[in-house]
């Protein structure tokens, strides 16, 4: 099937001298296409670690396991010589940082060239400056002769958008791309991602803290914790229902409401709490909340991993 990425029971862990470090657990969940995903928590839940694991850009000290399978093909295990056929022109990535992502010292007609390799120039030129088009750049000739220094910041994440959608990829995972900008940047990567959903059939992995970004554009939100999902279902109804404590406590304490925020910390992804991975910080804990882990319960069009709803 193309229509989807079927991502089950995924583990990540990262070897260090402290010790096994187990950033995703037994993680299974499915991106389509033509919908936004969008993956929320806490820093260090294992949202980036996931996104890049899709695509094998972990370092080497991690471990995988488990399967992602796109097109019958199981991405975790390919081939590096498969997987590079993948990355790029199926599902690409949008990085984090505009700046360190564009080589300072390349034009970007350059770089859009790099990411389009091909024989035929002229229909790729021409490509070129069509996706520069879709993004509002009025002037495509002009910003293909520009470095970097010379764009603003919203014109380079539009480069990067461009970059991403110009191969007519099946999936983009983006990671954080509205990450340390300020507000107007903000509402400018907003509209790009509006666009491009409107325009495409791709289907998104969102990476995000951006809770108004979410709710303004994800089909379908995944909440992690230390590695799992706590909850998942259609963006609406988490933000205005929220059902798991800690996807309550997450919406609560973002600016936009009360920035109460949830008492206690993120466990060590080394020691993994017993039971329940958010026990420790719940409200509402029980025994069996440090005695068992509480599997995903199918809770009205949601699933929510919490004892609760047992
Ligand atoms: N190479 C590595 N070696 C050891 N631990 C790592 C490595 N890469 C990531 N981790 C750990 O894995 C966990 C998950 O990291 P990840 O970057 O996925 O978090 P995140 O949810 O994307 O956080 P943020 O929102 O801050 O980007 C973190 O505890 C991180 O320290
Ligand atoms: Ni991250």
């Amino acid at each position: 099937m193309n229509n989807r990425i079927d991502v089950n029971h995924v583990h990540v862990a990262f070897q260090t001298k402290e010790g096994l470090v187990k950033a995703v657990n037994h993680l299974s969940m499915s991106f389509e296409k033509g919908k936004v995903t969008a993956m929320i928590g806490e820093t260090g839940s294992g949202k980036s670690v996931l996104g890049l694991s899709l695509l094998q850009l972990l370092p080497d000290n991690s471990l995988v396991s488990g399967e992602a399978f796109y097109e019958n093909q199981n991405l975790l295990t390919m081939k590096a010589s498969e997987i590079r056929k993948i990355r790029g022109r199926k599902i690409a990535l949008i990085p984090q940082n505009p700046d360190t992502s564009l080589n300072p010292l390349l034009k970007i007609k350059r770089q859009l060239l790099e990411v389009v390799t091909g024989n035929h120039r002229q229909p790729i030129k021409t490509a070129i400056f069509n996706e520069l088009k879709r993004y509002h750049f009025t002037d495509p000739e002009r910003v293909a002769e520009a470095y970097p220094f010379q764009l603003s910041g919203g014109m380079k994440q539009r480069i990067l958008a461009a970059a991403a959608t110009i191969r007519q990829p099946e999936f983009i995972i983006a990671d954080e791309p509205t990450k340390g900008l300020d507000v107007l940047l903000r509402h400018e990567v907003y509209q790009i991602f509006q666009q491009m959903k409107q325009d495409t059939h791709i289907g998104f992995l969102l990476i995000t803290h951006d809770l108004i970004f979410a709710n303004h554009i994800a089909d379908h939100l995944l909440v992690l914790y230390a590695g799992e999902i706590m909850e998942s279902g259609p963006t609406q109804d988490l933000f205005t229902e929220p059902s798991h404590p800690y996807t309550k406590g997450f919406i609560e304490a973002q600016p936009y409401k009360s920035l109460t925020p949830i008492p206690g910390m993120p466990p060590s992804l080394i020691h993994l709490p017993t039971g329940c991975a958010f026990h420790p910080r719940c409200p509402y804990k029980k025994t069996l909340c440090q005695q068992e882990k509480p599997p995903l319960f199918s809770v009205n069009n949601r699933k929510v991993r919490c004892f609760l709803y047992a």
